[in-house]
């Protein structure tokens, strides 16, 4: 577990990190998400103890970093500078840092082949590439088998091949009970691993949620029925939180009424359309993206962003749609 208690960095007059209070919470990858320079990395080095807190504390497996007598066996790191002896073998660079904590070389032999470095082991590290690089700092993290992993944009620089290992690596880290905290300014990366989101902008706390209550508080999943009957149907919907909006008909349809439905899913509303004889043209779910949601969230802590994008997974229409014709409740 990881827990920041009012985290705060300052560097001269500027703050970079805000009074941060968090808790990262074992057997769940959480993802840590802001935009470039939100003050991901300042916080990941204060837990790690190596950037001190202009104020406020934070614990890994309740207590501070710098306390614990063995911390590779505690916390297993990957942060974005690499400090790694380039004239080393990966093999002799493992090793060496097993040394400083009595790990076996069995252990060594072990993350070697679990970062997929078996061919690399002993080439020295000055020419690896930045793809073997992180995977030789992922071995470096699990090393002491520790309980809490803390990676920073540990997908930089990998190949197609290594970002499905680093996938499928921290969702097996989690699944074994680990606390997993991992970095990224890519949404759409951590939709895929992260189960929890801790989001931050301009080092203050944006979120700390889950990935699905994120979609729901940007908009939420809705449901586009196209029907002929919309009046017959919301009477048929009527339940606290749902929703039934109906765009103006165009004229070359006129018998097209289009509804944006939210509070049930498609196949409810198909099933409450059968049982009562209900014509349906189209009925399709529609989702916010999890990018869309981080964009919206993180849109006032971004200094520079190009013009913004809209894409849902299925084809936009609510900007069309205008009479609200009732919250039935
Ligand atoms: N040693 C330092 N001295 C002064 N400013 C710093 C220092 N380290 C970081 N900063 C500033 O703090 C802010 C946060 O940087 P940080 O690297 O923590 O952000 P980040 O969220 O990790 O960004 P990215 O996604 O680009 O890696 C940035 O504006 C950065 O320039």
């Amino acid at each position: 577990m990881i827990t920041a208690h009012g985290l705060t960095k300052r560097y001269g007059d500027r703050t970079v990190v805000q009074d941060l209070h968090f808790t990262v919470r074992p057997g769940t990858v959480t993802g840590f998400l802001g935009p470039n320079g939100a003050g991901k990395s300042t916080t990941m080095r204060m837990l790690l103890g190596l950037d001190t807190p202009t104020q406020g504390r934070s614990t890994v497996n309740g207590r501070s970093y710098a306390t614990h007598p063995a911390p590779l066996t505690q916390v297993g790191a990957l942060l974005e500078a690499r400090s790694v002896h380039p004239g080393r073998s990966a093999f002799n660079h493992l090793m060496a840092l097993a040394h400083t904590h009595g790990i076996p070389r069995r252990r060594v032999e072990e993350v070697i082949d679990l970062a997929g470095l078996t061919d690399a082991a002993h080439r020295r590290v000055k020419g690896f590439s930045l793809g073997m690089g992180q995977r030789l700092g992922v071995a470096a993290a699990l090393l002491g088998d520790p309980a809490t992993v803390i990676l920073d944009e540990p997908v930089n620089g990998l190949d197609p091949e290594g970002v499905l290992w680093i996938r499928t690596l921290l969702t097996s880290l989690a699944a074994e009970g680990r606390t997993v905290l991992v970095s990224s300014h890519l949404m759409s990366e951590m939709a895929l691993t992260a189960d929890h989101l801790i989001v931050i902008g301009r080092g203050r706390l944006l979120a700390d949620t889950t990935v699905a209550e994120l979609i729901r508080s940007a908009g939420g999943a809705s449901v586009r029925v196209v029907t002929p009957q919309p009046e017959e149907l919301r009477a048929h919907l009527t339940a606290p939180d749902v929703t039934v909006t109906v765009a103006p008909t165009p004229a070359s349809a006129p018998e097209a009424h289009e509804l944006r439905i939210r509070g049930v899913d498609a196949a409810h509303i198909g099933r409450t359309a059968a049982t009562h004889a209900i014509t349906l043209h189209e009925l399709t779910p529609q989702t916010v993206s999890l990018e869309q949601a981080f964009m919206d969230l993180t849109q006032e802590s971004v200094d520079h962003r190009p013009q913004r994008q809209h894409q849902p997974t299925a084809p936009a229409t609510g900007a069309d749609i205008g009479a609200d014709i009732g919250a039935a409740a």
